[in-house]
């Protein structure tokens, strides 16, 4: 009897153990749900928004353009429960705007009072105030004294309500008080990377990457003055054209001689993994020679992302226990930072000692990459060898994967796109025209050397090598192409903040304190309120202007090398390395993708291609008629002859493209009909 009242208590009390969990689990849930008022997807049970995210996740960036478009630019992703992997999520411009500038000019841009400019500075209380025709001499504040100043203030009203999803009294509170000054700066201080991503990026240590406030403001002054050092330009320039020079083309050279297939994005990130290396320490590592090595810190470099990207994809909890126990992925972390502080460590020594021997005189001659330049600063006794450790690295990663993945990107695209590929090879081909015409002035006769080689490498070496940077300033259309894929594949598709304090953001989502934030660089490059209905097109011809300029896009916008005081800082050495590549490859090679090759983005942190990017390299035709001074004056006199003839041609006929019949370019430097132009040719009536 009393064993059935024993299992009878028990029974009850599981019964009721188990209606409170689920009442708990249910108020939980309907907690969950309340608080969460722009959710980006549907909130499961327990799981979170995780199962859409895991089901896409080959996809990723695609899927979350997709959702961010329906859901107006911005919205909130609530992980598995009690996990913390909460974030607002969004590519709204003006958002990004206010996070990352030390903006003014939210709101005046949207009511189309303000002009489009970069990175702040630009709200303008005086165009508010002119626009409702009063000229404003003082202000900050703005108060509604006038009739002028309440159409105003209506207008903003009717903005805010639209726009505002929200807190929309709040937002309007702020406005009506209008101190515009204090709402709307300095937010740039309140969004910082925060304690959660110096966790997760560990490796980095207190580098640029991971520092905030005053840490991070010393360590940008500092970088600052080393990267603008004429020095250190040179070096790179010069280092930049001699790999190409010694390394890539013989290697591509040697490929196609062999008819071998070739993994573009490896040779890439071979050859900036070599060039970042050399740009840092001044050594070579050799990533790139024929027989493609496995390089240990460079195989350690790419582990250590990895796991930072797995990081990124479960729980602190379950990363920290991995490391705490020192299995899976992270015992694999551990590994590679030993390999890289050791590589790392070893230079700083032998520099030290090397610098040490060294009097004042020396030193400002010695070979300028970035370690001595920062070890050579005010004698090198400033920085400890942690400091020019972490140094080293945050740079080291901040230059290696960019360039590589938006090259690689890139590459495929102008395979794709022909045309695009022509007109580049027509711009360079002009530029050495250029060359050409100021030897013709000094009297060198370059034109006739030219006509002798026959050779385009021989062209480019005597050409001044490859194209160094001052060169390839001059290839605008070339600079386009590139502004256009990387606004389609930005090298770093996702950014991170943490809010400082809470705040509402210009689309009218609140921020608490902490709350983490993840920037969809990607989607904002495929946002059509900012590129327009063809967006996901690749159209170079977009970042030129009428006058034949790159227009001038504001960074918040074209945002692939961040916006704001956190600007890359490598963005107008990589643009001019990438140019400078570009040319170099295009001009002697073309590529063709291997049939069946699959293009798809890897799942990391940078966005590079999964599979790689394979391809043949087969040796571009020479076409020489344009170049000659003779064929130029042939051209001339042919010019007035060609009209004459087509215009004779069409008087008596007129021509139908057969049905069917696709014409694509060729391709070579000019650009021909690779299948010809077939026509049926019929008799004019008249
Ligand atoms: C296509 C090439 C590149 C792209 C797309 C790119 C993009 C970016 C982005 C998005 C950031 C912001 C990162 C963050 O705050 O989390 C950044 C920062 C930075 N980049 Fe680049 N980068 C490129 C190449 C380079 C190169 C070649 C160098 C150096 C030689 C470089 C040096 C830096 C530095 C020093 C920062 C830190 C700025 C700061 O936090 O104050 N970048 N870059």
């Amino acid at each position: 009897m009393n064993k059935h009242f024993l299992v009878f208590d028990m029974a009850m009390f599981l019964l009721f153990a188990a209606i409170l969990a689920s009442f708990l689990c249910s108020l939980y849930f309907f907690h969950r749900r309340t608080r969460c008022i722009n959710p980006l997807l549907r909130d499961y049970f327990i799981l979170g928004m995780l199962p859409p995210v895991l089901f896409n996740l080959w996809r990723i960036h695609d899927f979350i353009t997709e959702i961010l478009k329906l859901r107006g630019g911005t919205g909130e992703f609530k992980g598995p429960w009690f996990t913390k992997m909460n974030y607002l999520i969004t590519c709204d411009s003006l958002n990004v705007q206010h996070m990352l500038c030390k903006t003014k000019n939210l709101f005046g841009e949207r009511l189309g009072l303000c002009s489009n400019e970069d990175g702040g500075c630009c709200y303008s209380e005086e165009v508010l105030f002119q626009s409702v025709g009063r000229s404003c001499s003082n202000s900050n504040t703005f108060h509604c004294s006038s009739h002028e100043e309440r159409i105003a203030h209506k207008t903003w009203r009717l903005w805010v309500l639209q726009r505002t999803v929200v807190h929309r009294n709040e937002l309007f509170c702020h406005l009506c008080s209008l101190n515009v000054q204090h709402t709307l700066c300095k937010n740039f201080d309140n969004y910082v990377k925060g304690h959660d991503f110096r966790d997760i990026f560990e490796p980095f240590g207190d580098g640029f990457v991971t520092a905030d406030y005053e840490t991070w403001k010393y360590i940008r002054t500092l970088l600052h003055s080393l990267m603008k050092q004429p020095r250190l330009k040179a070096f790179v320039d010069q280092t930049v054209q001699k790999k190409i020079l010694t390394s890539l083309l013989p290697i591509l050279d040697h490929a196609q001689q062999l008819g071998r297939v070739v993994d573009l994005q490896d040779v890439l990130l071979r050859f900036t993994f070599d060039n970042i290396f050399l740009t840092t320490v001044g050594h070579d590592p050799k990533c790139l020679s024929i027989d493609f090595p496995v390089v240990a810190v460079g195989k350690a470099f790419r582990v250590s992302e990895k796991s930072i990207f797995y990081r990124h994809t479960v729980p602190k909890t379950v990363w920290k226990f991995q490391r705490w126990l020192q299995i899976g992925q992270e015992k694999k972390m551990t590994e590679a930072c030993r390999t890289i502080d050791e590589f790392i460590y070893s230079f700083i020594e032998s520099k030290r000692e090397e610098l040490g021997k060294c009097t004042e005189d020396e030193m400002n001659e010695a070979p300028s990459d970035l370690l001595t330049a920062l070890m050579t600063e005010h004698g090198g006794r400033e920085h400890d060898d942690k400091f020019v450790r972490d140094f080293a690295f945050n740079f080291l990663v901040a230059g290696r994967g960019s360039m590589a993945s938006a090259l690689t990107w890139f590459f495929w695209l102008l395979i794709k796109h022909p045309i695009v590929e022509a007109k580049i090879l027509e711009e360079i081909r002009d530029n050495f025209k250029a060359n050409e015409k100021k030897n013709d002035d000094c009297g060198h006769g370059f034109d006739e050397e030219y006509h002798n080689l026959h050779d385009q490498e021989q062209y480019l070496k005597v050409s001044g090598k490859v194209l160094g940077m001052e060169e390839v300033k001059k290839l605008v259309y070339l600079h386009a192409a590139l502004c256009e894929s990387l606004r389609l594949f930005p090298p770093l598709p996702i950014q991170r903040k943490q809010a400082v304090k809470a705040d509402t953001l210009p689309s009218g989502h609140r921020v608490n304190a902490n709350t983490m934030i993840m920037l969809s660089f990607y989607a904002m490059g495929r946002c059509e309120e900012i590129w327009g209905k063809d967006c996901l097109e690749f159209k170079p011809e977009r970042w030129i202007s009428e006058k034949g300029e790159i227009v001038n896009v504001a960074s918040y916008k074209f945002i692939a090398f961040n916006a704001g005081p956190r600007t890359c800082l490598g963005k107008e050495s990589s643009l001019l390395q990438m140019k400078m590549l570009t040319a170099a490859m295009f001009w002697k090679y073309r590529f063709q993708v291997v049939e069946g090759h699959v293009v798809s983005p890897s799942r990391s942190f940078g966005l590079s291609m999964k599979n790689g990017l394979k391809v043949r390299i087969m040796k571009r035709e020479l076409c020489q008629s344009y170049n000659s001074r003779k064929s130029k004056q042939r051209k001339k006199k042919g010019d007035k002859n060609i009209y004459k003839v087509a215009a004779a041609i069409l008087r008596k006929y007129c021509f139908k493209v057969v049905e069917g019949h696709v014409a694509t370019p060729t391709h070579s430097i000019v650009l021909l009909m690779k299948n010809g132009l077939k026509a049926r040719i019929m008799k004019r009536d008249v």
